[in-house]
């Protein structure tokens, strides 16, 4: 299936970074942030609320079923914390954001996280939890962990982003 524009997954530990990419990908490069979390709340993919997590239990059949025509279409950034639910064929990058564990246990007591959440993100960024899933999910060559830990960081993701799709929209005009 050809598409005229890639899918991107930005994926990482809750607190990493993946809103605040998506939000200035989507402004500079016009791709379409598509918020899973949102998605999830909105369309009612979710089989209730776990208390003790304080997050929705996804229904992954129907989140799938929800965007699938987009996918299809293209342009897509998801942004969640977990990919390997997305079928290969639809993606195009993975990047994954890597954050410090100091700086992570920042962000998520700024945010009031349970301490069983906060205890459990932190331990799987240390334990490289997400860029396992993702190597595991998709071929080793879309894969790509940037860090996360500063504004200068992001500049120079999103740069890189940037360029990435520049030479996909090049390579794929030139292959139709
Ligand atoms: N590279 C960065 N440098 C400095 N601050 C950052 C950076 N990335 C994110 N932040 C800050 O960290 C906090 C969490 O960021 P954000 O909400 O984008 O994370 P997230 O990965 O989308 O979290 P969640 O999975 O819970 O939605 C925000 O206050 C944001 O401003």
């Amino acid at each position: 299936m050809s598409r005229t524009l890639p899918n991107i997954i930005i994926t990482g530990t809750p607190g990493v970074g993946k809103t605040s990419h998506c939000e200035l990908l989507a402004e500079r490069t016009g791709l379409r942030h598509v918020s899973i979390n949102q998605i999830v709340k909105d369309r009612e993919c979710h089989e209730g609320w776990d208390k003790e997590y304080e997050s929705w239990i996804v229904d992954e059949d129907k989140l799938l079923d929800a965007i699938e025509d987009d996918a299809k279409k293209g342009g897509c950034i998801l942004d969640w914390h977990a990919c390997d639910l997305f079928p290969k064929s639809w993606i195009d990058l993975v990047v994954v954001l890597r954050v410090g564990s100091a700086t992570l246990y920042d962000r998520l007591k700024l945010r009031n996280y349970p301490e069983i959440k906060l205890q459990e993100n932190i331990d799987s960024e240390i334990m490289d939890v997400l860029y396992q899933e993702a190597l595991e999910s998709y071929d080793a060559e879309i894969v790509v962990d940037l860090q996360s830990n500063t504004s200068e960081d992001m500049d120079a993701n999103l740069d890189r982003i940037e360029a990435w799709l520049k030479q996909w929209k090049e390579d794929n005009a030139q292959a139709t």
